[in-house]
């Protein structure tokens, strides 16, 4: 990855002229084009006379951005200007990062994907169907870079909290790539989104004519598991087990299985259960530093709301770090910190219709506070016994208030996309037992944040440590009896935080393996860019306007993990071929017009 500042001039590194360069959107410069430059290159009189420097265009674009009506005309705009100059659109994306995240990531795009049919203009990516199985590899020979480091892949079956969008939810793996780049620091030549398209569900978008998928229901067991794996075999053969895949988006019940069946076979991770996981502890152990919030996890008790890829992933980090850590003697009593609310209820010792991941959390509840706290789970009986043996529990169902009113915890942590669960009666029942309860509605996009920031303030009175997965305004309130109005400043606990990082310093080392230890190092990274002021604002993440500065550290953490545990099939410029902060800067992405 050498930076762009040692390339040598463009004439010499492409034999596109005139029009055809201007149509090029990775080296097109636009008006930028220098006169030598527009002489060699024969683009004179395809430009306007006068010769704009980066920064002029800068200003025109965000000049432009800023007058659009709609944040989807935003999202549109930028996509147009990453169609045709790639540089300029990273440029403006990373000196505007806290501004322009939202557009080209969540929420809008959570919104462009509901609408991809109808925005779509020029294709990117790779959208591999059902209807090319068998001939995958050849498909992969299309793509026109040779060398292809980080694919994200989607079969778009649980886009954000929006649900299954088919193959409209391949501006997910478009917009994850675009933070690759600007947040992370990948060379945008070496990514790769992709779309599974193996039907949908949806029948508005298998309804509307301009969907842009196979027109199908999705296919299911032994049929999609082979597909899914034709493409990972695909992918070792043409760019070798260490180009990471990351999975994105896919329905539970295919997250966990794919996610364990390939990891092995290739660098991959998932990233709503472990880059999730990993943001999430990170703001948790920024959230332990606030002042008046118990200062370990084995003094908290997590209840989570949803018990789907994201909740279960990032209660098996808290309690690695737990293990790790030395905060629990067995996995057992790290477990007893999380406690989990699914769409049936609390999940307790001897519930019915718990699956196998979900059982690991599934506490005992004496019989006598099962029956206080719930209503008759079978619609009337109530006390039927369990159908699992234990015999002795009463089959209840625990809402969610009832649940917070039961045990009481210090944190409640919402992955559930239901927005507005977390009531006023539920969060100001918290403040009532408990200094500064931890809020993270973590939910995206922001239509199904399980409560706003303004709501987690308000119903507090002032105390939640909140964080939220979609990004919210800072909020200005003044608690009750408080003297002075306070501000704060909510962060976004959102992976985005993680997974650029992530990637980087998996390609940085040429790693063959993510492992779970590299996620714990991750999120160690990122709460250790949590300054004071930070803290005193509120937020328990560094603001986004450091995200490269926090991917590099976190590359680093990855990349020296992957090199102790034996991974690493490059070494750093460290002792003994660790890998230093300046090795990653170095590495970094940094878009500029050449010499
Ligand atoms: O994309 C995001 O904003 C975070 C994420 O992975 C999800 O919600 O699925
Ligand atoms: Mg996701």
């Amino acid at each position: 990855m050498s930076s762009a500042k040692q390339r040598a001039p463009i004439w010499e590194q492409t034999r596109l002229r005139g029009v055809e360069l201007l149509r090029n959107p990775r080296l097109n410069r636009g008006m930028a084009f220098t006169e030598e430059e527009r002489e060699r290159l024969g683009l004179r009189g395809l430009l306007p006379a006068r010769v704009l420097d980066m920064e002029a265009q800068k200003m025109r674009i965000m000049e432009n951005l800023r007058r659009c009506a709609t944040d989807l005309d935003r999202y549109v705009q930028l996509i147009s200007l990453l169609q045709r100059n790639e540089a300029l659109f990273f440029r403006v994306l990373i000196d505007n990062v806290t501004e322009l995240m939202p557009y080209v990531y969540t929420p809008t795009v959570g919104e462009a994907c509901q609408r991809f049919g109808h925005i779509f203009k020029t294709p990117r990516g790779l959208f591999i169907s059902y209807a090319d199985r068998g001939r995958v590899r050849q498909l992969l020979d299309n793509w026109p870079e040779a060398d292809v480091s980080v694919i994200v892949a989607t079969d778009g079956e649980r886009i954000l909290g929006l649900g299954d969008l088919g193959a409209s939810g391949m501006g997910i793996p478009i917009g994850k790539l675009l933070l690759y780049v600007a947040c992370g620091g990948i060379m945008p030549e070496k990514t790769l989104p992709v779309m599974l398209d193996v039907g949908t569900e949806n029948f508005e978008m298998l309804d509307d004519p301009l969907y842009p998928g196979l027109l199908q229901r999705r296919v299911r067991g032994e049929e999609y598991d082979a597909f899914v794996e034709e493409f990972v075999l695909a992918v070792k053969d043409k760019w070798g087990e260490k180009c990471l895949i990351q999975w994105e988006d896919f329905a539970n019940a295919n997250a966990f299985r794919l996610l364990q069946r390939f990891r092995h076979v290739q660098c991959s991770f998932n990233d709503d259960i472990q880059g999730t996981a990993a943001v999430a502890l990170a703001g948790l152990l920024g959230a332990l530093r606030m002042p008046r919030v118990p200062s370990q996890l084995r003094q908290h008790r997590f209840l989570f709301y949803g018990a789907g890829s994201a909740g279960l992933g990032i209660a098996d980090l808290i309690v690695a770090y737990m293990l790790k850590h030395g905060e629990a003697a067995d996995e057992a009593e790290a477990r007893e910190r999380c406690w989990f609310v699914d769409s049936k209820g609390l999940i307790y010792r001897g519930r019915a219709l718990v699956t196998d991941e979900k059982a690991r959390y599934a506490h005992a509840v004496p019989a006598e506070r099962l029956l206080e706290h719930g209503t008759a789970a079978d619609g009337g009986h109530g006390n039927v016994a369990a159908a699992d043996g234990a015999r002795t529990t009463p089959q209840r169902r625990i809402e969610l208030e009832d649940a917070v009113r039961m045990l009481r915890p210090t944190g409640l942590i919402g992955v559930s996309t239901i927005p507005k669960a977390f009531t006023h009666s539920i969060l100001s029942y918290m403040a009532s037992y408990q200094e500064r309860p931890i809020v993270f509605a973590l939910s995206n996009p922001t239509s199904k944040s399980e409560c706003t920031a303004r709501e987690a303030y308000e119903f507090t009175d002032a105390r939640a440590v909140f964080a939220s997965g979609s990004p919210f305004d800072p909020v200005v309130i003044r608690a009750e009896g408080g003297a002075e109005e306070q501000r704060f400043l909510p962060g976004q606990a959102n992976n985005s935080y993680c997974f650029p990082g992530c990637g980087f310093g998996v390609v940085m080392a040429g790693a063959t393996c993510f492992t779970d230890a590299m996620f714990l190092d991750a999120a160690n990274a990122v709460a250790g860019m949590v300054q004071a002021e930070d803290l005193e604002s509120g937020r328990v993440f560094p603001p986004l306007e450091k995200i490269r500065e926090v991917s590099a550290r976190i590359a680093v953490a990855v990349a020296n993990e992957a090199h102790r545990a034996g991974y690493a099939t490059k070494s750093g410029s460290g002792p003994k071929g660790t890998f230093t902060f300046e090795d990653a800067c170095q590495w970094q992405y940094d878009p500029v017009y050449g010499i």
